[in-house]
């Protein structure tokens, strides 16, 4: 089938490489041009496991990119998988997918065949029908459902493990209006649903192993399939900050949360997996999807109660952390190492990263901040130029009178904890250390 996909991030890049692989002819349209020209030299603009080979493959032959809508026109399907942020209110801001829906829109103008366009970002009931047609409509001269017709299929990858989460998920959805819509995504999809997606080029990894076997495939209308998506990660990100509070109340009672929710966990109906406690959540999508979805509760005249109570237990994690830390050092003119500084590890992506809070919360409080974490430096220095930056955890720690973890990157397993000034660390990511080495060892939640 020949796609078309608008918006080359971390989605429109995943979905468009994943899609060459399965035998698509597939371009990206997007505004940036060195995410173009890195595409079409066969190279991933961004890291993920499993996507550089596929773009190398597929580059020149199956896949390319380009800043002109007008390639759309050779295509049957458009996906649109452009950024849907968050504004200052918190509430969904949809700038960015008018204005790509109006180029769409007019590059669709007088096109003769049929076209499909797939709304992909995560954006809230209603927009796909009453936001994107319209303005599709309109552009492009062509009554919905006249040869335009629109349709929405979440995402659910992760970042750090996008290619096998995309060409292995739990589940796919498919939001339509149409039996003729809904075929041509199952056509799309069809080695995914089949369970053959990954095995025909088995060279994405990283992640948990999948907990089950085979793909789920949900059939629903354009409003159900918008808010799947959000229900679906508030219930995540409330998962975690469940587990949060419950990590606070255990660490109250002086017991381990992670040995009371392990057990927790072997209960079916509630599984092992999203339950470590500590930090909690940050990210480019569940802060700005709980609270998109906050707002647009709010607008519909119901009060989120427990969607804010969610936020507000994410809120406070980090400053437990350094008030618990300064239980046990001055934090005024203590020179006090940050380990990890992404949003979690495997990624570089510091958006919303709770370790940013710390620093925050950490200077607020007159403390020196040396920080370090393995590929992220780069991307924090630019908003925070007044902090130390080490180039290894060992250089963090030299002297330092205090130390925290924040992002629990691997490398951070059975760390020396010699060369500090004082040995005492507070753990928000419950990483393996020997807490015997230790002056004081704190974990945030155990
Ligand atoms: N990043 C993730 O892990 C996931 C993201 N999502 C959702 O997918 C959507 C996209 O997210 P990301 O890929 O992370 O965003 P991103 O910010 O990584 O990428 C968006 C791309 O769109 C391009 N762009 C902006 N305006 C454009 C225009 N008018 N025409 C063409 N290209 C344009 C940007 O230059 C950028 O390369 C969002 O709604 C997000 O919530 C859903 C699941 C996972
Ligand atoms: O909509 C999105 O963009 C994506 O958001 C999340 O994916 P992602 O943000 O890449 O990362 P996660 O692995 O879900 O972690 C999110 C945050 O929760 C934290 N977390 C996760 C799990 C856990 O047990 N404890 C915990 O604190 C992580 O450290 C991280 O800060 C969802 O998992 C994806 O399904 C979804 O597609």
């Amino acid at each position: 089938m020949n796609v078309s996909i608008v918006g080359s991030g971390y989605v429109g890049t995943t979905v468009a490489a994943c899609l060459a692989d399965l035998g698509h002819d597939v371009v990206n349209v997007e505004i940036d041009a060195d995410i173009v020209a890195s595409i079409n030299a066969g190279e991933a603009p961004i890291h993920e496991s499993g996507l550089a080979e596929r773009i190398a493959d597929h580059a020149g032959t199956r896949l390319r990119a380009t800043t002109d809508y007008d390639a759309v026109r050779e295509t049957d399907v458009t996906f649109l998988c452009l950024p849907t942020p968050q504004s200052d209110d918190g509430s969904l801001d949809l700038a960015i997918m008018e204005a790509g829906a109006e180029s769409l829109g007019r590059a669709l103008a007088g096109k003769d065949d049929d076209h499909l366009v797939v709304v992909k970002s995560t954006v809230l009931p209603g927009t796909t029908e009453n936001v994107v047609a319209p303005i599709l409509e309109t552009e492009s001269g062509t009554p919905i459902g006249e040869g335009i017709e629109v349709a929405m299929n979440p995402e659910f990858l992760r970042m750090g493990t996008a290619v096998r989460d995309f060409l292995e998920p739990d589940k796919v959805v498919f939001g339509t209006a149409s039996d003729e819509a809904a075929a041509t995504l199952r056509e799309l999809y069809a080695p995914i649903l089949e369970g053959e997606a990954l095995r025909a080029s088995n060279n994405a990894s990283g992640g948990e192993p999948r907990a089950r076997d085979g793909t789920d495939l949900v059939e629903t209308d354009i409003r159900e399939a918008e808010l799947i998506k959000y229900a679906n990660n508030a219930f995540l990100a409330s998962k975690v900050s469940l587990v949060n509070e419950l990590g606070n109340v255990a660490k109250a009672y002086g017991a381990d949360a992670y040995e009371v929710l392990e057990a927790v966990g072997l209960d079916d109906r509630i599984s092992e997996r999203f339950m470590r406690s500590g930090l909690g959540w940050g990210g480019s999508c569940f802060p700005k999807d709980v609270n998109a979805l906050r707002a647009g509760a709010r607008e519909q005249g119901y009060e989120p109660e427990l969607l804010d109570a969610t936020v507000a237990v994410n809120d406070g994690q980090p400053r437990r952390l350094v008030a618990l830390l300064a239980d046990h050092v001055p934090l005024e003119g203590a020179r006090i190492a940050v380990l990890g500084l992404s949003f979690k590890p495997g990624t570089d992506d510091i958006r919303k990263s709770r370790a940013l809070d710390v620093i925050d919360a950490l200077t607020a409080r007159g403390a020196d901040v040396v920080a370090y974490d393995p590929v992220a430096i780069e991307n924090v220095r630019a908003d925070y130029p007044d902090i130390e930056y080490a180039d290894s955890a060992e250089g963090a720690l030299a002297d330092a009178d205090g130390a925290v973890v924040a992002t629990g990157w691997p490398e951070f397993d059975r760390l020396s904890f010699d060369g500090m000034a004082r040995r005492v660390v507070v753990d928000g990511r419950r990483i393996d250390i020997d807490e015997d080495a230790l002056e004081v060892y704190e974990g945030l939640t155990w």
